[in-house]
């Protein structure tokens, strides 16, 4: 049987919350599993641990009890193994601003243990493969957002790993550097065989980019599958309704909670979701139920469900509203 790239067992973490309160628990049983080869995305609000169980994966910390390995390694017992075959690109940048992408990645190289003349020809092969040998030997600070993602994932994958560990690779970045980097990350794991676990706060990217999605709320995995069967999962229509003022006494969930075929209803601020069997004839009742109590609507739409949905689903509320908050 073929060994999982990344593999975490009933993972439990806890740290200390203050003076005579109980620890806090930020994994909680955590389990999930990625064949080689698959790009993973993990969504979750913030809080929910997904920081914390690549920390644990990427041997930066170690997990109160469960077990986690990669590709077949043991994250406590052959840390240095691990570690060799894992490659990780943080959120914030870790190349030099002042060198220049060649000596980025050469020292890079350098670092891994790769003699001088390897580092180099390692760094020209990385600057092709993301197309920017035409600005090598210009310093990083000169470089576009996207260009210095591109170089951040490059840097990643000096020493030739068999995971990439991606944290929120995109943020920042506008829609077409976005798209170029998926691309990127697509080819990797597509071509090249490499295993790839996303965090992400783009629904969207998750979306394209994931071949796997697993949900994480409390320390859990609370969902997992292809974006694609997690959406078919959710039967019916999504109805989405712009209140005109907040639903600050509860009127919009009471009166919507009477009608039959509509579930899952949750108001965040003046956005109500819910999920209908039929949106062609919730709409009108809905409507009516709350045009009756004099009610205000600004906008409705009725939509299949989308990744957004799912995930409202399962951690009970929006991404739009997490990714609001994160912003
Ligand atoms: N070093 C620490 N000491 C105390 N509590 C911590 C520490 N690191 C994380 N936590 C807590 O553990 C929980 C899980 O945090 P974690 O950073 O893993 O979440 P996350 O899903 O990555 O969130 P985000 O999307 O905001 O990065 C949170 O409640 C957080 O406050």
């Amino acid at each position: 049987m073929a060994t999982d790239a990344l593999e975490a067992v009933d993972l439990v973490k806890t740290y200390p919350a203050g003076r005579k309160k109980p620890r806090l628990r930020a994994l909680d049983g955590l389990t999930f599993s990625v064949p080689e080869g698959v790009v993973l995305g993990l969504l979750g609000p913030n809080g929910a641990g997904k920081s914390t169980t690549v920390k644990i994966l990427t041997t930066l910390s170690r997990a109160d009890s469960g077990t986690a390995r990669v590709v077949g390694y043991d994250v406590n017992r052959s840390q240095e193994q691990v570690r060799r075959s894992i490659g990780y690109v943080p959120q914030k940048s870790s190349s030099d601003p002042l060198a220049t992408g060649v000596e980025n990645l050469v020292l890079s190289g350098r670092i891994y243990g790769l003699s001088r003349s390897l580092a180099v020809r390692r760094a020209s092969e990385l600057l092709e493969r993301f197309e920017l040998t035409a600005v090598g030997d210009r310093p990083v600070k000169t470089y576009s957002g996207g260009m210095q993602r591109k170089l951040d994932v490059a840097l990643g994958l000096v020493h030739r790993p068999r995971v990439l560990f991606l944290d929120e690779p995109t943020t920042g970045l506008d829609p077409e550097a976005r798209a170029e980097l998926w691309n990127e990350v697509g080819r990797l794991s597509g071509d090249e065989g490499l295993t790839v676990l996303l965090t992400t706060h783009y629904l969207e990217e998750a979306d394209w980019l994931a071949d796997q999605l697993a949900i994480v709320d409390h320390g859990k995995v609370v969902a997992e599958g292809t974006p694609e069967a997690l959406k078919a999962e959710l039967r019916g229509d999504s109805v989405h309704v712009e209140l005109v003022s907040p639903d600050t006494d509860g009127l919009v969930h009471r009166l919507l909670s009477d009608l039959p075929g509509v579930g899952e209803i949750v108001v965040e601020g003046n956005v109500l979701r819910a999920r209908v069997d039929h949106g062609a004839t919730a709409v009108p009742a809905v409507l009516g139920a709350l045009e009756d109590k004099a009610v205000p609507v600004t906008a409705v739409t009725v939509s299949r469900p989308s990744l957004d949905d799912v995930y409202l689903r399962y951690t009970g509320r929006s991404f739009r509203s997490v990714e609001g908050e994160a912003a």
